[in-house]
């Protein structure tokens, strides 16, 4: 059995994660953490992930290193919001946790810190902006097409729910690094947010980056390489979560093959890197 602790359990992504692994013979879900001073304390998770009573209580984010320490999980399970994330990703590397995290919204100061906790720690880590396999396989896409069309326009658009906290997502983050990576390009130099005012005609180099927030879009991701008479588009559209949480599961069973102390990604749980 796989002791698996999910922190955001009560969110759209960490109460379809329970559901999932309560269908799950080898796996057990032994904690399910809400955020700090959550009013649903002690309550049964059960009664907010629709499958009656499962006889594990709600516990707050404020005591995680006690629940770990009380209920043993082998991978603690992060969709939550970044800077709680980090805070999690601490406490859980400390008490020898292993992680699957998909939160998303990183700055690279909070990432070299969670890049530090798991080095030191030497748990087994798998930290994904985007757990969908065809997500996976779009990264992997980009990254062979992107020297190709070398020299075609590249744009990168994203559409997601009204709900979501951060942006760009990161799989549009994730697309930017992986094109331009394959193309000898800094992202942090070439990536162009949004376009408003007098902008100039646009640069050879750039590569755009625009969020579309609207309704109960669940996640699409288009990239476009554009060039004189034509253009080709790569699109992936989750059509609903169960696309991310299928790859949780996938994450949860590889992570005991991972690396100790290396952050890994779902490209390596595929086995597509
Ligand atoms: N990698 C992937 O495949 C995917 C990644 N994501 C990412 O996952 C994250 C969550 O998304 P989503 O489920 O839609 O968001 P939700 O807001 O629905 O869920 C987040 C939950 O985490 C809770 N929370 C906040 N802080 C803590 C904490 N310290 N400990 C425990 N729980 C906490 C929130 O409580 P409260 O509301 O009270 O603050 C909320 O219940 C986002 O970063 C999103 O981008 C989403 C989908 C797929
Ligand atoms: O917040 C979401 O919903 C999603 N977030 C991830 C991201 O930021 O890339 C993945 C997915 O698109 C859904």
């Amino acid at each position: 059995m796989i002791r698996v602790a999910v922190t955001g359990a009560c969110g759209r992504m960490g109460s379809g994660i329970i559901r999932r692994i309560l269908e799950e013979e080898d796996m057990e879900l032994v904690a399910a953490i809400e955020a700090p001073g959550t009013p649903l304390s002690g309550r049964d998770i059960g009664e907010f992930t629709g499958r009656g009573m499962v006889g594990v209580e709600v516990t707050d984010a404020s005591d995680l290193a006690d629940t770990l320490a009380d209920t043993e999980p082998d991978v603690l399970v992060d969709f939550t919001v970044a800077p709680a994330a980090v805070k999690t990703i601490k406490t859980s590397a400390e008490a020898g946790v292993n992680l699957v995290v998909g939160t998303t919204g990183f700055s690279e100061e909070e990432m070299q810190t969670v890049r530090d906790c798991i080095g030191r720690s030497g748990v087994r880590a798998v930290i994904a902006p985007n757990m969908a396999v065809g997500v996976n396989v779009f990264f992997k896409v980009l990254r062979d097409l992107a020297p190709i069309l070398s020299d075609y326009d590249v744009e990168i658009i994203e559409a997601h729910h009204r709900h979501k906290k951060d942006a760009p997502s990161g799989t549009a983050v994730r697309a930017l690094e992986v094109i331009s990576e394959a193309t000898n390009r800094r992202a942090e130099e070439v990536a162009v947010h949004g376009r408003s005012g007098l902008t100039g005609e646009r640069s050879k180099e750039e590569i755009g980056v625009h969020a579309v927030r609207a309704g109960d879009i669940v996640g699409d991701h288009i990239v476009l390489f554009a060039g004189d008479g034509e253009r080709l588009e790569i699109v992936h559209r989750a059509h609903s979560r169960d696309a991310f949480i299928g790859g949780v599961i996938r994450a949860i069973r590889f992570i005991e093959k991972a690396e100790p102390g290396r952050i890994m990604d779902m490209g390596d749980v595929l086995g597509i890197n």
